[in-house]
């Protein structure tokens, strides 16, 4: 028992909110089979609102830095794209692997060469979890006979709610009645007008055919209550079509439980030596 302890992976969580709790709650119940020793939020009363629901107390960091300057193996970052651009390379070159859900924040060119050289460089491997989509794991294995993708989003107004996208258009998530599609073009731009709402994109460019070849159409529905994903891709191998209905997670409607889910299960296989299941 004792060396099973030590030989756990000890886990560093940036980002307190709908996702980060529910990894540590993961971690706490032992689903997990990992120990969580810090974690950090902007809002200080975030991370101590967390740490109060858990039987076994990680401490508060002072300040993101400390995440990974304490001895732990693997970050997870559940904040924001902000937060990829700000402290993901400090992380590798602290010899720390990093979980990533902002997954967005990638689509800029430099910023993920920057991070995959420090992969290289001090050994570290960053965890993408496949987030609120299915069919990564086949997008990636027909991705040299692509010839086109497109995803397509649809959400109700209120999961959409505070996007750039509503000040560059002037529209108000308020005033859509009926169902509309707000956004078609390309990975590259979706991600940049719904930082919080498309990492998805993000996922699906990096595993198939990149931000500006991945196409992308949003859609507000005023009746819906799910976060739906539909994947069409088509190529030599044949076409993938794949649908996604998404319960919104309970705290933050922009979030789909399965986006959490998929967090969960991403750390629960990085820190086990089990079987690996899908390509
Ligand atoms: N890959 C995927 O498929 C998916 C990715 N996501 C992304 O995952 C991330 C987490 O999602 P979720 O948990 O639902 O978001 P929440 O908004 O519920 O929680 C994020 C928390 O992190 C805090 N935060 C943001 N930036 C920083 C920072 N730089 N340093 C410290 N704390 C920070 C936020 O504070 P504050 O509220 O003050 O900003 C908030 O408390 C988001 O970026 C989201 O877009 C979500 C769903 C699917
Ligand atoms: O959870 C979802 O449905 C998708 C999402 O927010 C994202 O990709 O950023």
């Amino acid at each position: 028992m004792f060396s099973i302890i030590i030989d756990m992976k000890k886990i560093g969580l940036l980002g307190c909110g709908a996702i980060g709790t529910q990894i540590a709650l993961a971690i706490d119940s032992g689903k997990i089979p990992a120990i969580l020793t810090h974690v950090y939020d902007f809002d200080r009363s975030k991370s101590e609102a967390l740490v109060s629901r858990l039987k076994k107390r990680p401490q508060i960091a002072e300040n993101p830095h400390m995440l990974s300057s304490n001895p732990v193996d693997i970050v997870v970052e559940a904040a924001s794209q902000d937060a990829v651009r700000n402290h993901a390379l400090s992380i590798l070159q602290n010899r720390r692997d990093l979980l990533i859900m902002s997954v967005g924040a990638l689509l800029d060119e430099s910023v993920l060469e920057i991070l995959l050289d420090a992969c290289r460089e001090f050994k570290r491997t960053i965890y993408l979890p496949s987030g609120a989509l299915a069919g990564l794991d086949a997008i990636r294995s027909v991705k040299e006979e692509l010839e086109s993708v497109l995803l397509v989003t649809t959400k109700n107004p209120k999961s959409l709610k505070g996007a750039r996208f509503f000040e560059v258009s002037k529209i108000d998530t308020d005033s859509i009645t009926t169902k509309t599609v707000l956004f078609e073009g390309s990975a590259k731009d979706a991600v940049n007008l719904f930082p919080a709402n498309i990492n998805v994109a993000a996922l699906l460019s990096l595993a198939g055919l990149g931000s500006h070849n991945t196409k992308v159409r949003i859609v507000a529905d005023p009746q819906t209550d799910k976060n739906t994903h539909q994947v069409i891709a088509q190529g030599k191998f044949g076409s993938i079509s794949i649908t996604v209905e998404n319960v919104p997670d309970s705290t933050n409607p922009k979030t789909s439980r399965l986006a959490t889910l998929s967090a969960v299960e991403c750390l629960r296989a990085a820190c086990s030596t089990d079987m690996r299941i899908g390509s």
